[in-house]
Parts: C-alpha cells; sequence; structure tokens
C-alpha cells in the first residue's frame, strides 16, 4: 500500500473551447471513484487508493507529527493539549515516585504503572498529531510538482506611459473602446488600444518583481509570468502546468475567456497582459498553500465542534477532579496517574485528534479532482447545496459564442446589412463582436473589404472606422454600437434591449417590419442561437432595424446526464443568462437544466442567489464571466471556471480548473462525504468515551468494593490491568482510524434520514461495543505482565 501522490492534480475532462476536446466523465482520480455514485463514468484505472495508508508513510509523516507535539502549536487543540499536560504531569510524577513514600490507593498499582500510562499518553498525542501530519504530508508532494512552475521566468514590462513609436491615442478613443476590458481605468494610458504598446519599450524583469498593474508582453513559446487578464490579442495556451490537461486553450481579450495563469505557456500568437496579482499571492502560491494545508483556517463548523468538545473535556475534568473528595469518606484516594488516566479515557481525543485530518483530506480529494477550494467552509457548504445556479455562456456552451449569418431586415439590401453590421462591430473588443467581422472577411457575399477596414481602424486607433465615439458591450445594457460624428448612431445588441432603445426614441417599427423581425429572431432562438438586433438612428431622429445577426455556441457535451444526477442527488438545477427567453429555453432543455431565468442582468443573478437562500437553502453558482463576479461571492459556494476572467475566479471560493459545470456532482459527493465523515467519527468517539466509563471503572473500584465485581462483566484481570488497557485502547483508536478519517466514510445518493440511521447504527453501536472487545483484548496481553 502507499499514499500515490504522482498526479498532482487528476487530468479529466477536456472541455476544450475550441470544441476539438471531447468532454468526458471525470477521470482519473481513483480515490473519488470509490465515494462517488456509481455512475458518473469515473473509471479507476486499477491505480491504487491514495488513502490507502502504509507504515511508511506513517514513518514519513514522523518528524512532523513530532514538532507538532510543541504545546504552542498544540494550544489550538484544545483535547489532546489537555492529553499532553497529563502527560508531563505523570511523566514527573514517576520520575519522583522513587522518592515519594508509599500510599495506599483505591487501586493497587504495580511497579512501573505510572511510566506505563505516561509513556501511552506521549504515544495518544503523538497519534493525534501523527493524523494531522500525514493529511498534511498527503499535500507536499503535489505542493512540489506545483512549485516547479514557479520558477523564475524573465518577464518583459511595457514601459507605461511611454509608447515610443506613436503618440498617445486620444483619451475619448481610448478609454471608451476599452471599456470592456475588466481592470482597465478610465483615462489611464491604456496599452490594450494602443498597439503601438506592441512596439513599445520593454524593460526586462524577473517574474518575481513584478506587480499587479503592470504590463507584459509574451509570445508564442513564451511562459506567462505571472497571473493575469488578456488585454490584447488572441492565443492559445498551454496550461498543462495546471491543470494537467495537455490541450491548448484560447485565451483572448475583451470576454469571458481573458485570464491566464503564471507558469502556462503562450503556443501561438502574442498576448498583452495586464497583471492581476502581486508575488507570493499567486494562483499557483494558493494551490500550494491549499494542498500542503498551511493556509487552512478552521471552519465554523469546525470552531463550533471544538466548542463543544472542549466544553465536554472541562465537564469531564470536573468529574475526575470530583472523584476523590465525593469517595473520601468510604474509600482512599484515587492515585494521581489513574485520575489522569480516566479523565484522558473520558475526554474526547478520538474525533479530537482527526478533526483537522478529515478537513484537510476533503481539500485534498477536490484537489485531485482538479478543485481548488479556497475555503473548508465552501467544501462543507458543498455537502447542503440545494439549488445549483449557472451560467449559461461559457458554462453550459463553451462560450465561444461566434457570428454564423447576418440576415438583412425587411426591406434592407444585403450589403446595407452587412455594412451595419460590421460598423456596429468595428470597435467591440468582445470575442462577439470580433466574430462578426471575422464572418465579414470570409462569408461570400460579404463586403470584407469592409471589415478589413473595420479591423485595422481597430487596430489603429481603438475606434471605429467610421469617425464616431463606440459604444462598449455591457451586461447591464446588453448592446454595443457607435454614436457617429454626425449625430445619428448604430446599435446592436439582444432584441428587446435594441427594440426599447428604438422605442424610447418614438421609432418602433412597423407592424410588418416587426412581425419579420420576430421570426428572424425566433429562428435562430429557437435553434438556441443568439440573435443581435442591428438598428440605427438617424441625426433627424428617424430609426428603423437594419439586420439580425446569428451568434452560435455549441452546449457542453454529456450535461443531461450529469444534471439528472443531480437531480437525483435533490439538486435543482437553474439556468441564468442575459440572453433572451427563447435562447434560454432552448439551450436549458438542451443541457437538461429543471428551470431557467432568462434577460438576467448581474442584479438579478445576485437577486435570485439571495431569494433561495433567504428560503434557507445552500445555493451554488457556476459562472465564468466578470457580471457573474457579485453572484459567484454571494453565493455559498461559488465555483468559478478556470476559462472564465480573474473577477469571476476572485469572486468564487472554489476554481474548477477543468471548468466543467457539471463537476458540482463530485464537488456536492465530496462535501456531503465530509459532514458524514465527521459525523460518523464523532458519534464513535463520543460513544467511546461514554463506554470507556462503564468497562473501566467498575474494574478500578473492584479493590475497595468486591460488590463492583459484579459489574466487571469483561472480568478484566486486574484494577490496574483494566486501566492500562483502557488508555491503550483509546490510543491505538486513533491511530486505527486515521486512514478511515483520510479516505472517507463511503457516500452513497441516499435519502438523508437513511444514512443517519445507518451511521448511527454502524458508528454509534460500534462506538459503544468497540471498547469491551478492544479493551478485554488488550488486557489479555497485559496480564502477561508480572504486576498487572
Ligand atoms: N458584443 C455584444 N454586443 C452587443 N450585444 C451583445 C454582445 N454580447 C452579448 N450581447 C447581448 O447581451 C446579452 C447578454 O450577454 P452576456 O454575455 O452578458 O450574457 P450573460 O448574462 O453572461 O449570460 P450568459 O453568459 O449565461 O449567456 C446577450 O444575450 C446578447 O443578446
Ligand atoms: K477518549
Ligand atoms: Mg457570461
Amino acid at each position: 500500500m502507499s499514499i500515490k501522490t504522482e498526479h498532482p492534480i487528476a487530468t479529466p475532462p477536456a472541455n476544450n473551447p475550441s470544441g476539438s476536446g471531447a468532454a468526458h466523465g471525470g477521470a482519473g482520480d481513483p480515490d473519488a471513484s470509490q465515494n462517488q455514485p456509481q455512475d458518473t463514468g469515473a473509471t479507476p484505472s486499477g491505480a491504487k487508493t491514495p488513502s490507502a495508508l502504509s507504515g511508511r508513510a506513517l514513518l514519513k509523516a514522523l518528524p512532523l507529527a513530532l514538532r507538532k507535539l510543541n504545546p504552542v502549536a498544540m494550544i489550538r487543540r484544545p483535547v489532546l493539549f489537555v492529553v499532553e499536560l497529563g502527560a508531563a504531569l505523570l511523566t514527573v510524577l514517576a520520575l519522583a515516585e522513587p522518592f515519594l513514600g508509599a500510599q495506599e490507593t483505591a487501586t493497587p498499582t504495580p511497579a512501573g504503572f505510572t511510566w506505563a500510562i505516561a509513556i501511552w499518553l506521549w504515544l495518544t498525542v503523538l497519534f493525534g498529531s501523527l493524523a494531522e501530519a500525514v493529511a498534511e504530508g498527503r499535500g507536499k508532494a503535489q505542493a512540489d510538482t506545483l512549485r516547479k512552475t514557479r520558477s523564475e521566468t524573465p518577464a518583459r514590462v511595457v514601459e507605461q506611459g511611454k509608447p515610443t513609436t506613436q503618440a498617445k491615442p486620444t483619451a475619448q478613443g481610448g478609454s471608451t473602446a476599452s471599456g470592456s476590458d475588466a481592470g482597465n481605468r478610465a483615462g489611464a494610458w491604456d496599452p490594450a488600444s494602443d498597439p503601438a504598446a506592441l512596439r513599445a519599450t520593454v524593460t526586462k524583469r524577473a517574474s518575481s518583481a513584478l506587480v499587479a498593474g503592470d504590463v507584459v508582453v509574451v509570445e508564442a513559446g513564451e511562459l506567462i509570468p505571472g497571473d493575469g487578464d488578456v488585454i490584447h490579442g488572441v492565443a492559445s495556451v498551454d496550461e498543462s502546468a495546471i491543470t494537467g490537461e495537455s490541450a491548448p486553450v484560447v485565451r483572448e481579450s475583451g470576454g469571458d475567456r481573458s485570464s491566464v495563469t503564471g507558469g502556462t505557456r503562450v503556443l501561438s500568437d502574442r498576448l498583452l497582459v495586464r497583471i492581476t496579482s502581486t508575488p507570493g499571492q499567486t494562483f499557483v502560491d494558493r494551490m500550494i498553500a491549499l494542498v500542503e494545508g498551511a493556509s487552512r483556517r478552521k471552519t465554523p463548523n469546525e470552531v463550533a465542534l471544538d466548542v463543544l468538545l472542549a466544553t465536554l473535556t472541562l465537564v469531564f475534568l470536573v468529574v475526575t477532579l470530583t472523584l476523590n473528595p465525593i469517595a473520601s469518606a468510604v474509600a482512599p484516594p484515587v492515585s494521581l496517574a489513574v485520575l489522569v488516566a480516566l479523565l484522558v479515557c473520558l475526554i474526547p481525543t478520538t474525533i479530537s485528534a482527526l478533526l483537522s485530518a478529515i478537513g484537510i483530506a476533503g481539500m485534498d480529494r477536490l484537489v485531485r479532482r482538479n478543485v481548488l477550494a479556497l475555503s473548508g467552509r465552501a467544501v462543507e457548504a458543498a455537502g447542503d447545496v440545494s439549488t445549483l445556479l449557472l451560467d449559461k455562456t461559457g458554462t453550459i456552451t463553451y462560450g465561444n459564442r461566434r457570428a454564423v449569418a447576418v440576415i438583412p431586415a425587411a426591406g434592407v439590401d444585403q450589403e446595407s446589412a452587412w455594412s451595419a453590421a460590421v460598423e456596429a462591430s468595428a470597435a467591440d473588443t468582445t470575442p462577439e463582436g470580433r466574430s462578426v467581422l471575422d464572418l465579414a472577411r470570409t462569408e461570400a457575399g460579404a463586403p470584407s473589404a469592409l471589415a478589413d477596414a473595420a479591423a485595422s481602424g481597430t487596430e489603429a486607433s481603438g475606434a471605429g472606422a467610421s469617425d464616431g465615439t463606440p459604444v462598449a458591450f455591457s451586461a447591464t445594457t446588453r448592446m454595443s454600437g457607435v454614436d457617429r460624428a454626425d449625430g445619428s448612431s448604430l446599435r446592436k445588441g439582444a432584441a428587446s434591449a435594441v427594440l426599447a432603445w428604438l422605442d424610447a426614441a418614438g421609432q418602433s417599427p412597423d407592424a410588418r417590419t416587426h412581425s419579420a423581425l420576430d421570426d428572424a429572431v425566433g429562428t435562430i432562438a429557437a435553434s438556441g442561437g443568439t440573435p443581435l438586433v442591428v438598428a440605427e438612428l438617424t441625426a433627424a431622429g428617424g430609426g428603423r432595424v437594419l439586420a439580425v445577426i446569428h451568434l452560435k455556441d455549441v452546449v457542453k457535451e454529456g450535461l443531461p446526464e450529469k444534471f439528472a444526477q443531480l437531480r437525483a442527488m435533490g439538486i435543482r438545477t437553474v439556468m441564468i443568462t442575459g440572453d433572451n427567453q427563447v435562447t434560454a429555453r432552448a439551450i436549458a432543455a438542451e443541457a437538461g437544466v429543471d428551470d431557467v431565468l432568462a434577460e438576467a442582468t448581474p442584479e438579478d443573478k445576485l437577486a435570485l442567489i439571495k431569494a433561495e437562500q433567504s428560503g434557507g437553502r445552500m445555493v451554488a453558482m457556476t459562472g465564468d464571466g466578470t457580471n457573474d463576479a457579485p453572484a459567484l461571492a454571494q453565493a455559498d459556494v461559488g465555483v468559478a471556471m478556470n476559462t472564465g476572467t480573474s473577477a469571476a475566479k476572485e469572486a468564487g471560493n472554489m476554481v474548477d480548473l477543468d471548468s466543467d459545470p457539471a463537476k458540482l456532482i463530485d464537488i456536492v459527493a465530496i462535501g456531503k462525504q465530509l459532514l458524514i465523515t465527521r459525523g460518523a467519527l464523532t458519534t464513535f468517539s463520543i460513544a467511546n468515551d461514554l463506554a470507556k466509563y462503564f468497562a473501566i471503572v467498575p474494574a478500578m473500584f473492584m479493590g475497595v468494593f468486591p460488590q463492583l465485581a459484579a459489574l466487571n462483566v469483561m472480568s478484566l484481570s486486574s484494577p490496574a490491568s483494566a486501566v492500562l488497557s483502557a488508555v491503550i485502547f483509546n490510543a491505538v483508536v486513533i491511530l486505527a482510524l486515521i486512514p478511515l478519517s483520510l479516505r472517507g466514510v463511503k457516500y452513497r445518493a441516499v435519502s438523508a434520514s437513511k444514512l443517519l440511521g445507518r451511521n448511527l447504527l454502524i458508528y454509534g453501536l460500534g462506538g459503544v461495543v468497540a471498547p469491551f472487545v478492544g479493551i478485554k483484548l488488550i488486557d489479555l496481553l497485559v496480564s502477561l505482565i508480572p504486576g498487572f
């Protein structure tokens, strides 16, 4: 048996935005296969379970475990701290005993008894810190692999404000055109819309000296020196260092696929990247800290449990301390060694020792599924999720929305329609906008020369081909376009938004145009496409619809089965999108979600989450866009797609490196497993402690009260043996349960009450019976020692 750490991160589905890699069921984590509902399509591939625990792994964790014995560190774990104090006290007592006179005690104890108890108490604390050390050690190898990606890279920093070959663009053209680029400050020099930046002075700097706000140039073959957002260019990027997935992904400016991670490699083309993280706080740094368990903080649930366990400890401390005063009238005092032993047996040492290991193991299981949980609290919340909200574009679909057709409106000729579509897209920096120009260049009958001119216009100044003010796309207006110098304006966007825009100017289309438009829009939407209506308001106050652009996106594969599985787990899936009702319905039907909220603004998304939460439900949200960020932050579990924007990744509390919306199945299963494991081991631990009381107290006082012999159902060989056996059992149970706490209790998709019943039976009853059997067996061995 060995702990398998060669695969720092499992390498499941290729949700390749280019569509070439088929999304398949999450595989690669042999561990999770046994914790999963049966039909996830996980393929264990015969690998050994990483949770299997070898003696070698325990030995490797020993140095760390010994360091954890430092009382300053131990105070964090109050129950174990009490055991450590007891061990220290008895060690001193054992040393002093030869110099103290013999005393009459309730429990006759043989020579070496105090030493034996002291040693086993030390072992108890050691096993307790070993559990945590083993859990943390499992992440060490993963962390080492990740550290390699963090190697120093020379970064080429664009000197801000000093473009050498060309003058600054006008403040107007520069800042407006870049309005949709996350992180741009209005008025600041903007290299994204200043192609001169690509020829501007660059200075070499070590990647470790980069600060947030720096703009770097990265070319094909080079490593991206830090985390950031692409502000100019499109490139394919090899992210295998982070995701383990070898298929390259597309990263581009302007849209929801703009974030890049330091340590990944640009394979083609050139990118301008605005750095968003400071050295030492990069994505990879956070991953390393996570898998090492270094940055782990106790979750509120863990704190609550700790308080309960500490309270129990206090109660038993009082019980133990009052034993002698109460019994003093009728019996000789119980010796200090026996009192400490009794206390340690009664306090919940087992669960206290395993608590943090259970939490770390849960995080670790997520990392193996390619999910980075940034807080333990999120992992726990995942176990209780009842609603999953998903963003459409980039989450349910690949997020590669491209124009595939331009349909002229009634009474508009082909050429006018195309030129309007192109002009409205000339300054649109979103991938959707660029795709219109791309289409115009390749489509027969389209004015490719116009598109070229428009595209080069964008390259040259960041403004459109016409001398006007570009109007950037925003998720709130759901439109983009241009206000021309002559006072006329052009818009393209969601049908409802553009019609409302015309309506506000008193220029609603006539009935005939309207119904033709409805037909065109309806047909595109019914196929799951996104229709963008292009319309114009003239300077004279006239207005008309010119064209409908058909944007197409592809739904990720295998979603209906996965969502059916979520349904079986009692989780409702709701797709929320800024897109229109019909498109939303079509995509929802294809993906198999339970419900849809269409035409949602970022505020609507947030409001929906709050509404769901107010019913006491735990809500998970999966999204990729900057406009999803508020919702991701509000959700109890916010899973950002790795393909998404930095804003989304910052806002969420988990990042899915595979950008697979169905990953929530795994996340929920792991969360539930964490809760169940902790519940089961808490039940076991407390049942165990109470049983120990009844197992050893009669034996302890047998010498003084012969009547108690009747209660000594286990017929333990002597009072001293009973006490020592109980202490040994108490220690050994911790060691024996380390593998279970790391692997987790088996989780099956059955109802919560059924699960509770089953676990109470196994771990409650098991906890009561185990001490009787265990202590008896140990007693048989201990009784072989002369004197016991
Ligand atoms: N570049 C653009 N120019 C004009 N209108 C656009 C552009 N991109 C999208 N739209 C319109 O705005 C709507 C909202 O787009 P957005 O990308 O914000 O959707 P969303 O809220 O993120 O939802 P989802 O990502 O689930 O589709 C789209 O449905 C589309 O009609
Ligand atoms: K105990
Ligand atoms: Mg989106």
